[in-house]
């Protein structure tokens, strides 16, 4: 029997009190609204709105097809709910089903860079609503329709579909049915079947039974091998009870009665039902080397471990991910909408489904490359049982599926524009993914395998405390609470939160039974820097990063963050009292700074001040590695006000030595400098140095002072609209990250995660 091992068991990763405070945090909610254009000016001003607006105004009057050059309709799709199936919550009204909307129109834009917003609609009258989104049409270049109940939802798409020119699209239908009919081609695969002659029941005659129905016999599936089971059994030909027109259009031919019956050498069973519908007699009764999508949401209709007790030669999806192959339709809408909207598509057509259907298949059998492991948390997964479907973070899908939507849409004439440079395209689609969240989502998962012990230095304050219990809930490991237990303990109380749970561990310095030892550590170190020994006993018993990083120094901890009390070099010239750099390495700051779907790494934005040219040489190989270690090919810009030489300084002088020094030292990245941020980033801009080594823009930026690194990376964060994280302190011979002060939850956890990681997960 298979055994399912840990990382395939589902973990509880947020408590109830997590997901309200990120609701909660900063500006409430998950969206927000920023301006394209600027807006700084009268001339601005004037060409925004009166009297330059007017310009396009007639020429979308003139030709509607222009709005699409003109406005962010092209861009932009709405997800309408009125919640009444709010996930599988059942109906809860519009206004709960807000969470959820701005959740899809986040992962709209995170996955495939399409601007959405959600809508939601307060009735339960099916004419009501469609009067309501059939007149939105002008604003949108297509429609989400989401957690609507069936068979109101049938009514709702098809009727908005008559009356829209524009994609109107039932995610729970069709999303679900796309990523299903993918994983079930590569499943029959696998057990070497042909779809003509294989037995499929699907338990659930709602929304999303009724679409991977309709989709898989669509694709081929003979109608008499499909049986469709509801709460009343077997939808056979002549049943009256519990019946509609949906349903009545799949009935069977058949003599079986109860979902049991029919589950009897079935080949394949979709659950799109409810927890539990699945009993272990009826996944016995199945064929040989069965196919069980268990699809049911939050929990399926049986979980694979308890597949795994009944019979090793089962092929196992849910809709979870937490367990390996994950049918859920965020695989699909994101992209699916991208290529649609690309081609400015008037419908989603069976044709373009089916052409999504098959991307996804295809790219689970293709050999995962360099770049896409981190999506799999370093494992580089074959096509078999246990990958049948790429994973919502595998970078690929951008490119793959988009294209593939477009390139039906316009063989199948709804396309209304063409894209002949499909190449190109694809090239453009790679460019909007921001490769930031997969390489953290894949940093989590690798200490999840390998948890580690970090102790939080701060533990008396709140976000400490928050962000400690979010990394012992996450199965990051053990968060060592570093402080006075009452303190610690009347912080929780005050905040809500419950310290009673495994995973938390509270160290209480004046009582440790270590102090001692660490004592002893310290001041061996510190007695030839001008330290007594009651020196060394003051900074272990009243020192928090003293006694921390001698924690992590002496094993008693893999790894350590502090900094939400104490300025940034304070704490750095405590860690290092304690803790040295690694052999041949040099302790520097980077800072991560996401924008746009960029990624670059900025150094050194901690430690040296006005950095000589070996040491600018030393940073830019640090920074080079920790790219190169979080999945980033490295390229290297040695930044400076001048470009190759011009204009000349002293500055650039040292900059333009530290790159001879990376030449004579033979470095195994792609380096080049001294030259401005805007030849760094810009690939035109760099076009006019042909000469320059860098095959594309620089993912690092290596600053000539600690100054400009600082400002900048500030800059960045405050003007630019970017997400910094850090600086990531690298080179020294333990794991230590320190936050800046008053860092949220968030990035305390982020900083964490980052620690163990370095920890050796
Ligand atoms: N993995 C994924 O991406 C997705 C999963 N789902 C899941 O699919 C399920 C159904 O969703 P949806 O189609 O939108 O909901 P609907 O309400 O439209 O349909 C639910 C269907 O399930 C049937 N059903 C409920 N309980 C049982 C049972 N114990 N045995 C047999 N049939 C049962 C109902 O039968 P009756 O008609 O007799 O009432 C109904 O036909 C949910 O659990 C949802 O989480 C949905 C969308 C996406
Ligand atoms: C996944 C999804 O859309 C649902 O459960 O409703
Ligand atoms: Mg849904």
């Amino acid at each position: 029997m298979p055994d399912i091992d840990k990382k395939d068991r589902p973990v509880t990763s947020v408590t109830d009190q997590e997901a309200l405070d990120f609701h909660a945090m900063g500006r409430p909610g998950k969206l927000e609204i920023n301006p394209t254009k600027p807006m700084a000016t009268q001339r601005d001003l004037s060409l925004a709105y009166s009297p330059g607006v007017a310009v396009p105004v007639k020429a979308i009057a003139a030709d509607p097809q222009t709005a699409y050059d003109y406005t962010a309709r092209g861009n932009m799709v709405a997800v309408i709910s009125n919640g009444t199936a709010i996930l599988g919550l059942g109906n809860l009204g519009a206004l709960a089903s807000k969470p959820v909307m701005e959740g899809k129109a986040v992962l709209f834009k995170r996955f495939a860079d399409v601007d959405s917003i959600d809508l939601e609609i307060d009735t339960e009258n099916v004419d009501e609503f469609i009067n309501c989104v059939r007149f939105l049409g002008p604003s949108f270049g297509g429609i989400n329709l989401e957690d609507i109940k069936a068979p109101d939802c049938f009514v709702i798409e098809s009727r908005l579909r008559e009356l829209m020119d524009i994609p109107v699209f039932h995610d729970d239908q069709h999303g679900t049915a796309i990523i299903a009919a993918a994983g079930l081609i590569n499943a029959l695969e696998l057990t070497g079947r042909d779809l003509k002659t294989t037995k499929l029941v699907c338990n659930g005659a709602g929304a999303a039974a009724i679409a991977c129905v309709e989709l898989i016999k669509a694709m081929g599936f003979a109608p008499e091998n499909v049986i469709l089971c509801d709460t009343k059994g077997v939808i056979y030909q002549g049943r009256t009870e519990g019946m509609n027109q949906w349903k009545s259009a799949h009935a069977a031919k058949t003599d079986t009665r109860t979902l049991e019956e029919a589950m009897k050498g079935a080949d394949v069973v979709f659950g799109l039902s409810q927890k539990g519908a699945f009993s272990a007699k009826m996944i016995r009764s199945m064929a040989e080397r069965p196919i069980i999508f268990a699809m049911a949401n939050p929990d399926p209709e049986i979980t694979p471990e308890e597949v795994a007790r009944i019979r090793d030669d089962a092929i196992m999806a849910t809709g979870r991910s937490d367990y390996p192959n994950q049918v859920n339709n965020v695989l699909g809408f994101p992209y699916i909408f991208r290529g649609a909207l690309d081609v400015r598509a008037s419908t989603i057509n069976d044709a373009m489904k089916i052409a999504a259907v098959n991307a996804l298949a295809n790219l689970a059998r293709e050999d995962v490359p360099d770049d896409v492991v981190a999506a799999y948390q370093g494992n580089r997964p074959r096509f078999g049982s246990q990958y049948i479907i790429p994973v919502p973070f595998d970078p690929r899908l951008i490119s793959a599926i988009p294209v593939a939507v477009a390139q039906a849409a316009i063989e199948s004439g709804v396309a209304r524009k063409v894209i002949t440079d499909m190449a190109g395209y694809a090239r453009e689609l790679s460019a909007r993914r921001d490769p930031i969240a997969s390489t953290l989502a894949s940093l989590y998962e690798r200490v999840r395998r390998r948890p580690k012990r970090i102790v939080f230095a701060e533990a008396e304050e709140e976000q400490v405390l928050r962000a400690a219990m979010s990394y012992a809930n996450q199965q990051l490991g053990t968060a060592i609470l570093l402080g006075r237990e009452d303190l610690i303990r009347a912080t929780a109380e005050r905040a809500g939160i419950d310290l009673n749970r495994p995973g938390l561990e509270i160290v209480n310095a004046r009582l440790s039974t270590r102090v001692e030892a660490y004592i002893d550590y310290l001041y061996a170190r510190l007695q030839r820097h001008g330290y007594l020994h009651r020196d060394a006993q003051r900074l272990i018993h009243n020192d928090r990063n003293h006694f921390a990083a001698t924690m992590v120094a002496l094993g008693d901890a893999d790894g350590m963050v502090t900094g939400i009390t104490r300025n940034y070099s304070t704490a750095l010239e405590d860690v290092r009292r304690c803790i040295d750099e690694k052999p041949g390495h040099r302790v520097i700051g980077v800072s991560l700074a996401l924008c746009r779907g960029r990624t670059v790494f900025v150094a050194d934005t901690a430690v040296h001040d006005m950095p000589t040219a070996e040491e600018l040489a030393d940073i830019a190989e640090e920074a080079a590695g920790l790219a190169r270690r979080m999945g980033y090919p490295p390229r290297v810009a040695m930044l400076a006000y001048s470009t190759f030489g011009h204009p000349s300084g002293e500055r650039s002088e040292r900059v333009r030595e530290a790159v001879k020094i990376l030449d004579k030292r033979r470095v195994d990245f792609e380096y080049d400098g001294e030259m401005a941020a805007d030849v760094a980033l810009n690939r035109k801009v760099m076009e006019q140095y042909p000469f320059c080594r860098l095959s594309g823009p620089a993912n690092v930026l290596v600053m000539p002072a600690f100054h400009s690194a600082s400002i900048s990376t500030k800059m960045l964060q405050e003007l630019g609209g970017s997400t910094v994280i850090g600086p990531i302190l690298v080179g020294l011979d333990k794991p230590v990250q320190i936050t800046s002060m008053g860092a949220k939850d968030s990035d305390i956890v982020n900083m964490a995660a980052i620690a163990a990681y370095g920890a050796g997960s």
